[in-house]
């Protein structure tokens, strides 16, 4: 009998070292190659926002034609289903009488949710998962419980060996279908932005990642990592790699293949260590949001600990739009809106004023960032948020940046405000002041009985 087998892509959007492609090429005889757009996406979430910005739509497309290309290369070809991913699959499975489903783990909460809810209404087959998206797998790691703080853990993982990454299959197994029903297509209309700062062009697909992965490892710029990581502008300051790696164009292991190449032929030095070092942060956030589930979202974070914050409407439509009273954090704001990418300094930079400036719920900037951000990823996005809101996995507590500290140590001579026409100064924080606020007489009496 013919086994037929679904292959359900996600936040893995490649072929090369793509462990569940190979599998599922050793052992099916046809196999369908999906992705479903949720159309959950593109409507208003709890905080109000659509989850994609039309840059991360336009990057997300790019990838997905790419990927498209790349599967037709080995006889295959995508089908972009715009549904929610329980309804579509379970159709397609009845449909094509599917026996195994296959997918790369996900360590988002809701992800696994759908997972799970995916098993419990097709009983009877044989659902495969494998680590894709991580140097390390679940099984080989070295504790049962993630510590709690960083560093122990990068002691305890970072000598540890990685897989090597798996080349491209050469072949797939055909598609079960006519060609005319798998045409890349989508139904609804979005508008894709394509104004591109030229200094932050990013384009997503396997293709574009791998290509900026050989002229990165090809330059001088690991050499000089660690010093210019910080800059706010400027493609070569950072390895750029993460819009890839958030799709899965690019493999972290192949990113951490590649890096010990560079190291054998030019040397290894502060820089290139500090570079497996981010990438050891990436991986700790992976593993974080896998063992706190839900509570990655919380108000109170992993740690139980009640910020003093709310939600100020005005204020966080004036830090979202570039209008705070600090020009360094327009400018950083202007720059996310205009090409979906900010420099890590400024996400920290940001992050800590909306907090503690303003003094607004950490939650609200996390999901302005989860729609805009081209790198998006669940667990670095929502991790890093609970870190600088003295909630997560900071043993230090909350991070408090000096505005004007920053403002002297990353944008000396203003060129950045400048470019991103951020001067405006002496802002208000709020357009009224508590002073102001219509008070009923009989409040206004007992205010002032309270207060004689
Ligand atoms: C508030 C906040 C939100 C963030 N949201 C995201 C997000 O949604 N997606 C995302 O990929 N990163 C996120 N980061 C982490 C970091 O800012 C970006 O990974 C980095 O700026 C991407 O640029 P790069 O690839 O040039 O990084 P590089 O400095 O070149 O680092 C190399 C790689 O290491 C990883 N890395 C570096 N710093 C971190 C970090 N602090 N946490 C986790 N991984 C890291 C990334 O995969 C990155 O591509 C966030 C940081 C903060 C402070």
């Amino acid at each position: 009998m013919r086994r037929i087998g679904l292959y359900w892509f996600g936040n893995d959007l490649r072929v090369h070292d793509n462990a569940n492609l190979q599998q599922a090429s050793a052992v099916v005889d046809q196999l369908l190659c999906v992705y479903c757009l949720d159309p959950a996406w593109l409507a208003p979430n709890q905080y109000g926002m659509a989850n994609l910005s039309s840059q991360r739509w336009r990057f997300l497309k790019e990838a997905l034609q790419d990927l498209d290309r790349n599967l037709q290369q080995a006889g295959q070809q995508l089908l972009v289903c715009y549904a929610a991913p329980v309804a579509a699959i379970s159709a397609l499975v009845a449909k094509h009488a599917v026996s195994v489903v296959y997918r790369s783990r996900h360590v988002g909460f809701q992800e696994r949710q759908t997972w799970q809810a995916l098993q419990k209404r097709l009983p009877g087959l044989r659902f495969v998962e494998s680590d894709t998206q991580t140097l390390f797998n679940l099984k080989d790691l070295p504790f049962a419980q993630l510590p709690q703080a960083f560093t122990p853990f990068k002691d305890l993982v970072e000598h540890l060996p990685v897989d090597h990454p798996l080349p491209p299959p050469d072949a797939l197994p055909p598609c079960p279908a006519p060609k005319s029903d798998w045409l890349l297509n989508f139904p609804v209309y979005l508008p894709a932005t394509s104004a591109l700062d030229p200094d932050m062009a990013f384009h997503g697909g396997e293709t574009a990642g791998k290509k900026h992965l050989k002229a990165y490892f090809h330059s001088s710029h690991p050499n000089h990592y660690k010093d210019r990581r910080n800059g706010l502008d400027g493609w070569e300051n950072s390895s750029k790699f993460s819009p890839w790696l958030a799709h899965g164009n690019l493999s972290v292991r192949k990113i951490y293949a590649e890096l010990r190449r560079y190291e054998q032929e030019n040397g290894a030095n502060e820089s290139t260590y500090w570079l497996y070092f981010e990438l050891l942060w990436r991986e700790y956030f992976q593993w974080y949001a896998q063992q706190y589930g839900k509570q990655l979202f919380a108000f109170r974070g992993i740690q139980q600990r009640k910020p003093l914050t709310c939600f100020y409407p005005e204020r966080f439509q004036k830090w979202c739009n570039g209008y705070t009273p600090y020009p360094l954090v327009n400018a950083c704001m202007k720059q996310l809106k205009a090409t979906g990418y900010m420099s890590n300094r400024a996400r920290q930079i940001v992050a800590s004023c909306l907090v503690n400036e303003l003094a607004v719920d950490w939650r609200f900037g996390a999901a302005y960032f989860e729609q805009h951000l081209l790198d998006y990823d669940v667990a670095s996005n929502w991790g890093n948020w609970q870190y600088l809101a003295g909630v997560g996995a900071d043993p230090r507590g909350q991070r408090h940046f000096d505005m004007e500290k920053q403002t002297r140590l990353y944008d000396p001579q203003g060129k950045f405000i400048q470019k991103w026409q951020a001067e405006v100064r002496n802002l208000p924080l709020d357009s009224v002041d508590a002073a102001d606020w219509p008070v009923d007489p009989a409040t206004a009496k007992l205010a002032s009985i309270l207060s004689a």
